[in-house]
């Protein structure tokens, strides 16, 4: 986890020099003379050049404050000046946003998922934690609506999560659970064609969808996040795809998006394999864009996700769909196809021995 945090910082600081160039207010001399400060320790280490003369204010003022900083290393001048420009940021857009949008509104008609929007962030939450939020068919619709909704509303960003201690278990297994022998075949196309139409609804959605992974995840909630635009993750995080031991085969897009993000050994590993990932694995193979200690995730991630909802929605959307675009039709394609194959695999013998073990409590993960 060492070398993960170091790299987190290391990227965190160039990001941070970004966001700075965001500000909309000046921050004041105080403060600019400590983001100077701080970056020269954290790029050339302590203060090393001449003093400057007594007349030379501007220079001797910042020659102060990077001397002032002493022997602090490298790494702790970056953490601070990541810190320093995110509390920046939060600080400008919580005083922008104040008036525009002060409370969080709940959208209702939901069951299984808490929908609401805050911040022009819409936020779809998984919610039957009882069950380790696993998705049933109840589930599969209400996010097809929550996304759908999501795309056409105010909101600059959605967010996917989970409500407890897991992101998701994945499918419910339940959702094979009690099928008359003569009905399996309709279970088979009905889940087939579910199926196809949750996932087109993450490949076609509009706007920067970002998955907010606060604890395990386990098969279709982890092919899915190949479709998000950003994966943030706790620490807490596992990410496990048990197609393989379930008898079943990858969803998701993941046996086209997978390979492409981790490299075809890797995807191997996961999707053949069942190899479940820490949060540090998954963020050093590609599939999560950062990793943040699990006592501070949701502060952390939620004031940066702030901070990102209050940028040009406009900008973001049609930026978000060029990118997606490149690749949209192909996606379909793979979904389609994925979908045709699980069909299949449900209808198989090491499939419903698979599920049966579930529930026997023979086998769990
Ligand atoms: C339209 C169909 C589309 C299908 C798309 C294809 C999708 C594929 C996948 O997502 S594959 C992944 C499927 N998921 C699993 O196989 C996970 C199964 N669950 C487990 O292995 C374990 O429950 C666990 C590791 C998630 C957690 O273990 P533990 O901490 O010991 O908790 P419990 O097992 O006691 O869980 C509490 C309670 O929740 C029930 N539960 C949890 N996950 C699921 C699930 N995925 N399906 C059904 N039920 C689940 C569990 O049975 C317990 O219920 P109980 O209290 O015993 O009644």
């Amino acid at each position: 986890m060492t070398t993960a945090t170091m790299q987190v910082s290391q990227k965190d600081f160039e990001k941070a020099q970004e966001q700075l160039k965001l500000l909309k207010k000046d921050p004041g001399n105080e403060t600019k003379l400590k983001l100077y400060a701080l970056f020269k320790q954290a790029t050339e280490g302590p203060c090393n050049s001449p003093k400057p003369g007594m007349l030379d204010f501007v220079k001797k003022a910042k020659w102060d404050a990077w001397n002032s900083l002493g022997n602090l290393s490298q790494d702790n001048a970056r953490q601070k000046y990541t810190e320093l420009v995110s509390s920046l940021i939060s600080a400008e857009s919580a005083g922008q946003t104040k008036d525009a949008s002060p409370k969080e509104s709940r959208h209702g008609g939901y069951e299984t998922i808490i929908v609401s929007t805050e911040n022009n962030i819409t936020k779809i939450m998984f919610n039957r934690p009882e069950r380790k939020n696993a998705i049933n068919h109840q589930m599969y619709r209400e996010i097809i609506k929550a996304l759908h909704e999501a795309g056409k509303d105010d909101s600059t960003i959605a967010v996917i999560t989970g409500n407890g201690e897991y992101y998701t278990s994945g499918n419910d297994l339940n959702n094979f659970a009690n099928v008359k022998p003569n009905e399996m075949e309709k279970m088979a196309k009905d889940g087939a064609e579910l199926l196809k139409e949750f996932v087109s609804s993450f490949i076609d959605f509009p706007k920067p969808l970002i998955a907010v992974v606060n604890g395990p995840a386990i098969g279709i909630s982890v092919t899915l996040l190949g479709l998000c635009d950003i994966v943030y993750a706790s620490d807490r995080a596992t990410f496990h795809t048990p197609f393989s031991q379930l008898g079943q085969s990858p969803e998701g897009c993941s046996s086209y998006l997978f390979p492409k993000i981790m490299g075809l050994a890797k995807a191997n590993e996961m999707l053949l394999f069942n190899k479940k990932l820490t949060a540090a694995q998954a963020y050093a193979w590609g599939l999560v864009t950062e990793v943040f200690p699990d006592g501070t995730f949701q502060k952390e991630v939620w004031e940066r996700l702030k901070a990102y909802a209050s940028l040009p929605k406009n900008s973001l959307a049609v930026s978000k769909q060029l990118l997606r675009s490149m690749e949209k039709e192909k996606l379909h394609a793979v979904n389609s196809k994925e979908c045709e194959v699980l069909k299949e695999r449900w209808l198989s013998d090491e499939c419903l021995n698979a599920i049966v073990s579930f529930f026997q409590r023979k086998s769990k993960l």
